[in-house]
């Protein structure tokens, strides 16, 4: 089974090729980390991915009517941003949408979700604040609970945990590789790349406007890898609690 399949997608901005060529699929089980130096063209693949960008190719979500991509895949995005001072719940209760008819008010499996959601990310004491007054990583894990809800098979999120507290950091990480656990599938465009390493089952790595490698996080955090693309050497082992993975020096930005 492939929940999501993306097939020769190039993608242009402003007449410049920001990536050419991408090809993969995802299937159930799966926690896919996004990495890739500052500009690589993270955000634009997952943007054009779910048919927010024009792209050439062809991706299974974009494919989707907006409504059931909605129902196959959730997004956050990067820009944390929230218009109106509603309350922590009512936000996150905007997740259910994709599944309400017009008008329809929220019922158990809504509610159900949504809770779940709240606990999930340990947001039960803020469940009545109001979301335009939380912190940057408070407002983030609001938007990551909102995803949650969404209950989708899928979930597409840009830097979730960009902005969080370390404890927070490895919490929301462990979540989706708990939901990968569970049958569905995450990726997530991260920076971490010692988070990355040792929470997602597989890595995908985007450089020089194409995808560059594809595989485990081992396969892919190569000596050669981390120069080309990162400009970093690292210390990598493997450990009894897992892959430990620390950048340690910049190479080659003379
Ligand atoms: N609207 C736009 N018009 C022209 N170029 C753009 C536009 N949006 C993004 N780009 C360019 O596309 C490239 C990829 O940007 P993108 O935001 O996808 O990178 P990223 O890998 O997510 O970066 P970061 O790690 O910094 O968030 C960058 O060079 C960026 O300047």
């Amino acid at each position: 089974m492939t929940l999501l399949s993306v097939s020769g997608l190039t993608i242009q901005r402003r007449k410049r090729t920001i990536l050419r060529d991408v090809s993969f699929s995802v299937g159930p089980g799966e926690l896919v980390g996004l990495i890739g130096a500052n500009g690589a063209g993270k955000t634009t693949l997952m943007r054009a991915v779910l048919g927010l960008l024009p792209a050439e190719g062809d991706s299974s979500l974009a494919a989707l009517p907006q409504k059931a991509r909605a129902q196959q895949a959730a997004w956050m995005p990067q820009a944390r941003e929230v218009a109106w001072p509603v309350s922590v719940e009512r936000l996150i209760s905007l997740g259910r949408l994709p599944h309400l008819a017009a008008g329809q008010a929220i019922g158990a499996a809504d509610r159900a979700a949504i809770d779940g959601a709240i606990a999930d990310m340990g947001l039960e004491p803020f469940r009545h604040r109001t979301a335009t007054n939380l912190s940057g990583g408070e407002l983030a894990r609001v938007l990551i609970a909102r995803t949650l809800a969404q209950d989708t098979p899928l979930v597409l999120a840009d830097e979730p945990i960009a902005g969080l507290d370390p404890a927070h950091q490895i919490q929301t990480m462990r979540l989706f590789a708990g939901l990968a656990q569970a049958g569905r599938s995450a990726i997530v465009s991260i920076h971490d790349l010692g988070l990355a390493a040792r929470h997602c089952t597989r890595l995908i790595l985007l450089g020089e406007g194409r995808l560059v490698a594809d595989g485990a996080p081992g396969d892919v955090l190569t000596p050669d890898n981390l120069t080309d693309h990162f400009n970093i050497t690292a210390h990598f082992a493997r450990s009894e609690a897992g892959l430990i993975f620390q950048p340690l020096d910049v190479v080659g930005m003379d």
